[in-house]
């Protein structure tokens, strides 16, 4: 050891190349009568040993892995994750390690709603008797189910250009057979549409063009949009007949595809029919914004391929992405754009044959029911408005005296009874509606025996609910209010908006809700002719 660390001199100076070549040598030589003396090669030898063991055994490992274990991923974007989500909430295994919320999973995708506890007669936290578990995340657990074991495990990981934290659930399930996972599949997708029940997921699109879940909205009954006769049947009959005609399509090489496009006054119940619709059918809603800050074509191309199979997308406004119109031929349209004065440009930069070939593209998903909505229809281009890309055009027009009526009667009929409208009775479920043969319901409900009888003149009040305050009437009470009601509401004048805004003053006073009609129809249009003379007047 000594000799490595000393100096050789050479000539005068010090030479650095010769003394570094002979310290090379010196330091090999050195080393290697380190390891001999220590035994080194064969530390060496059993290291290498023991690495190759360790490779083995992993080899051996995962080979066991593959062939006794069966490996699957969900991904947090797929649907049958949450199925595995909601079924995972539910079992004991779970039991021990669950987020436990009374309002902050409400809308979460992946929240079971169970019935909130009554302990000592009183109920729990929440009003709703609603508790939220969800399973916690972090954590590998493992249940037996059907005698098979398996592990599960929620990885989070960023992903996408942004990085947001995308999950993904693991499953490992000892079986030779897929066959376990199958059951467990659709075992899981069953008590999901149980946990979901009445509600419909609303998706909106993020910048990435990836949906995200954002809420959940309560299925809203169809006959709780309430249209002319026969209208909203029509719309539930088509989507439920081109659902069912894949094979239709196939056939004849159409693509697999329909659109609604429902447009008109504003107020009238195109958004609200779209969720309604959603329900009706039990598929999910997916909002894509065209107004959106920042989207363009290709953006919107991409969105639109993300769209699953079979869904509901609503596109709100289509008028809106564009500043002077939807029109290609429109030769103003650039011109205004650039001028000074011209109204505001929108953030995105979406032209309309983008539009028409995100709507039709070969990415663009089978099995889609796209409603498109707009106030302005002859803004629209031809070729935007063409079977193929909008199949079924919907006017919604201002509140008719029948519309009035029937609203009148959603607001004061006793809950659970209905008014036996056409859609009431054939739109809950059947696939085969027959076709719109529909009749226009009475003005005046027939009423049954009992109702007939003694009426109840003077409003009564009662119970201690806010809805429980209102009077109890008759149903033949509500059906004269009703036409009382729709006799002071002006034949297309006002939308069903407004009525509803003025009903709502008046939600638990019927009675004061007729004899007020009159006189604020009169305001509605002073109102109206103050705002018209004022427009006029700033140009
Ligand atoms: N036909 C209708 N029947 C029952 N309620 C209605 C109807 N039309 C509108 N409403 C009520 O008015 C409100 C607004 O309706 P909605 O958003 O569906 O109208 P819209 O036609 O989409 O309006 P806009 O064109 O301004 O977006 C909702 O609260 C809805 O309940």
């Amino acid at each position: 050891m000594a000799s490595f660390f000393q100096s050789r001199p050479s000539g005068g100076g010090i030479d650095f190349k010769n003394s570094s070549s002979a310290g090379a040598g010196g330091l090999a030589s050195s080393l290697l009568s380190l390891l001999y003396s220590f035994n080194a090669l064969r530390v060496i030898a059993f290291a290498s040993a023991l690495e190759g063991l360790r490779r083995t055994a992993f080899f051996l490992h995962s080979k066991f892995i593959a062939f006794f274990w069966i490996t699957g991923y969900f991904d947090e974007q797929d649907e049958s994750f949450d199925w595995m989500m909601v079924w995972l909430a539910k079992q004991p295994a779970w039991a021990r390690d669950l987020d436990i919320s009374t309002d902050s999973f409400v809308s979460a995708k992946d929240a079971l709603m169970v019935p909130g506890e009554v302990e000592d007669g009183k109920l729990s936290p929440i009003d709703s008797g609603l508790l939220c578990y969800r399973p916690i995340s972090l954590l590998t657990v493992s249940i037996w189910y059907h005698r098979r074991y398996m592990t599960f495990a929620r990885i989070t990981a960023r992903t996408g250009r942004r990085g947001r934290m995308q999950e993904t659930l693991k499953i490992c399930v000892f079986a030779r057979h897929n066959r376990v996972l199958n059951e467990l599949m659709l075992e899981a997708q069953k008590e999901y549409n149980a946990a979901k029940g009445s509600r419909v997921r609303i998706y909106t699109a993020d910048s990435d063009g990836d949906f995200v879940h954002v809420t959940f909205r309560p299925k809203r009954k169809i006959d709780s949009v309430i249209l002319e006769p026969g209208v909203s049947r029509l719309l539930v009959d088509d989507a439920r007949d081109f659902l069912s005609s894949k094979a239709w399509y196939a056939a004849r090489g159409i693509p697999f595809r329909r659109g609604y496009l429902l447009y008109g006054a504003p107020g009238s119940g195109k958004s609200s029919i779209i969720t309604s619709i959603a329900g009706v059918l039990n598929l999910d809603v997916y909002i894509v914004s065209l107004s959106s800050a920042g989207l363009d074509d290709s953006k919107l191309s991409q969105t639109i391929s993300n769209l699953p199979e079979k869904c509901v997308v609503a596109m709100e406004d289509i008028d809106a992405a564009f500043v002077q119109s939807l029109n290609r031929d429109d030769p103003q349209n650039d011109a205004d754009n650039d001028k000074p004065g011209a109204r505001p440009q929108p953030t995105g930069k979406l032209s309309l044959s983008g539009l028409l070939n995100a709507l039709d593209g070969v990415a663009a998903a089978e099995g889609r029911l796209l409603y498109a909505t707009t106030n302005k229809y002859l803004a629209l281009d031809e070729a935007l408005c063409r079977p193929g890309r909008m199949d079924v055009h919907v006017e919604f027009k201002l509140a008719s005296k029948f519309q009035a009526e029937k609203l009148f009667y959603s607001f004061y009929l006793p809950v659970g009874e209905s008014d036996n409208s056409e859609e009431d009775v054939d739109l809950q479920g059947s696939p085969q509606s027959g076709p719109s043969t529909h009749s226009v319901p009475e003005t005046k409900p027939s009423g049954r025996q009992s109702d007939s009888v003694s009426a109840v003149e003077e409003p009564s009040f009662f119970g201690t609910s806010h809805r429980q305050r209102g009077p109890k009437l008759r149903r033949k009470q509500v059906a004269e209010l009703a036409v009382r009601f729709s006799e002071a509401i002006p034949e297309r004048e006002l939308s069903m908006a407004a009525l509803q805004g003025f009903l709502m003053g008046y939600k638990i006073r019927p009675y004061e809700a007729v004899d007020a009609a009159e006189g604020w129809v009169e305001s509605e249009r002073q109102a109206r002719l103050k705002m018209t003379r004022e427009v006029q007047g700033g140009r």
